[in-house]
């Protein structure tokens, strides 16, 4: 059974869907830009049992606040600090999915008593480069949110997949998106660059890539997995950059087993 709520922070109000007992291992999932928590609706089932199951809107998305950007990465990190701490979370294993991966690493850096292990799915230490964010934003103040869906399914998804009915779904949500929440969320983006406090962390971490992914390449992944000693990297070669929506078992599986490997759960 899921259970969700918007939980008042202080600082900001946050949508929390969890599933699974309250005393289990916690696994907590941060999803991509233009999206929602929704994004696991078709991974959770196909995860370990016994799991607490932690996913959250970040902030301008979903039914999260959209306070006025831009936003920095360290506001964005620091809403799942206390989002944590606010649920009593310690030794979490972090879920992050491109901008949720970000935050990932900005969280274990910050707060390694937090994490325990982190997967870093379809993301980076820096993903683009300012001026590439920069044209972003000024395109979306121009011709807003419907201007990008067409080029973002183009990067998300493989060929075939961007026509099946999940694809236009997806699409629809990027629109759906509070229009402060994306840009807000696109400027932190902009401004991060973690290579050098990522190359610090200690700790069991597995990294996934898209063979199709065009916003980040498996190349780029591999590249952020290389700084953090002892990671895992592994390549799904029919997805994009949305393996929760174009593989989800799969990708749930991926998953499991590093949960089981690192003893997270039991085997
Ligand atoms: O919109 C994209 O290109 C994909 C993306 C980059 C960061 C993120 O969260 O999504």
């Amino acid at each position: 059974m899921t259970s969700a709520m918007k939980i008042d922070l202080g600082h900001i109000a946050l949508n929390v869907a969890e599933s699974g007992p309250a005393g289990g291992a916690p696994v907590v999932f941060a999803h991509a830009l233009g999206t929602n928590l929704h994004l696991w609706d078709d991974v959770v089932p196909h995860l370990p049992e016994g799991l607490r199951l932690i996913r959250y809107d970040l902030r301008g998305h979903g039914q999260s606040d959209a306070p006025d950007g831009p936003y920095s990465m360290g506001a964005l990190v620091k809403d799942a600090e206390r989002l944590l701490d606010h649920l009593g979370v310690k030794d979490a294993v972090f879920v992050g999915i491109s901008i949720g991966g970000l935050i990932a690493q900005g969280l274990a850096v910050k707060r390694l008593d937090q994490i325990r292990a982190l997967v870093l799915s379809n993301t980076a230490a820096k993903i683009g480069t300012r001026s590439v964010w920069d044209k972003r934003i000024a395109e979306i103040r121009d011709k807003g949110l419907e201007a990008m869906v067409a080029p973002t399914l183009e990067r998300w998804f493989a060929p075939k997949f961007r026509q099946s009915d999940a694809a236009r779904r997806w699409g629809q949500s990027i629109t759906d998106t509070p229009l402060e929440g994306y840009l807000g969320c696109a400027a932190a983006i902009a401004g991060t660059d973690f290579y050098t406090p990522s190359s610090g962390l200690r700790l069991s971490c597995l990294g996934i890539a898209g063979g199709y992914d065009g916003s980040t390449p498996p190349d780029l992944v591999r590249e952020t997995l290389g700084v953090i000693p002892g990671s895992k990297f592994e390549l799904m070669r029919r997805s994009g950059h949305l393996p929760p929506v174009d593989a989800p078992e799969d990708y749930a599986r991926l998953i499991g087993d590093f949960l089981k490997e690192i003893g997270h759960v039991a085997t």
